[in-house]
């Protein structure tokens, strides 16, 4: 029941720089901007006018929802938040180059620390750089939930309380619900929509700023596993740049 439309914010900053980013709050580069007008665009080709936006706390989720729905001329819709969004929070590898960390700590640790399920980095210290401590934006949250590093089944745990509570709500009323989100925060959910194992999950990337639609079954689960990409060529070749991150 309902439409759900995933989009993982454009090319950021870091994404460009081949900086790990996590919870750091980095603005879209300029060509992310453009990536999420041409989301929008898609969703208006499509003829998908969402109902409702989700987004995460960070301003690349919340700039690629606003661009893509002012560009569908739907900048004017509801719009909820949630920390349960987020990127994962890359621990102490915030901040630090990936193509560096990867020469310096060898191929296997450096994709246990991004791909692997249940392997989280190092915790960051809470006077770091680049450390979220003391964040206004996250006051509320009980301070046994604020991460200092997060393994993607850590962002499996806390967002599936934002998707059975907050989403699932929402597409129960039949309403397109927009969820502009992160790569390991879709990754996230798609493994839990689509049921993919913790093994196989490794292998999935999320390409930024093309729409990725599930139309849903009466019990939330995909009528078409996958869902489907609203540009799915361009799809591929994004999604092989994501997969080789840290290889130039
Ligand atoms: O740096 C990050 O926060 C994420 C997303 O950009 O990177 P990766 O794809 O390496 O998990």
């Amino acid at each position: 029941m309902g439409t759900l439309v995933l989009l993982r914010h454009g090319e950021s900053v870091w994404n460009a720089e081949g900086l790990f980013t996590g919870w750091v709050d980095v603005d879209l580069s300029a060509k992310g901007e453009e990536e999420a007008r041409r989301g929008g665009e898609l969703l208006l080709g499509a003829d998908l006018r969402p109902d409702i936006v989700h987004t995460s706390v960070l301003k690349r989720a919340i700039r690629t929802a606003n661009v893509a729905l002012d560009e569908a001329g739907l900048h004017w819709l509801p719009v909820k938040r949630s920390w349960r969004l987020n990127e994962r929070h890359y621990g102490a590898l915030q901040g630090k180059n990936k193509a560096q960390t990867r020469e310096e700590y060898g191929e296997e640790q450096f994709m246990t620390w991004r791909r692997s399920y249940d392997t989280p980095p190092p915790e960051i210290a809470d006077d770091a750089e680049y450390s979220q401590f003391g964040d206004r934006r996250y006051a509320d949250l009980p301070p046994e939930l604020m991460p200092r590093t997060e393994c993607l089944a850590d962002v499996v745990a806390r967002m599936l309380p934002y998707w059975y509570d907050s989403i699932v709500p929402d597409l129960a009323l039949g309403r397109t619900v927009l969820v502009a989100a992160h790569g390991n925060s879709m990754r996230a959910l798609v493994k839990h929509l689509d049921g993919i194992d913790d093994q196989t999950i490794a292998g999935l990337n999320i390409p930024t700023g093309i729409p990725l639609v599930y139309e849903l079954n009466d019990d939330f689960t995909p009528r078409k596993t996958g869902g489907e990409y609203l540009d799915p060529e361009a799809a591929k070749e994004a999604i092989e740049a994501v997969k080789n991150q840290g290889r130039k």
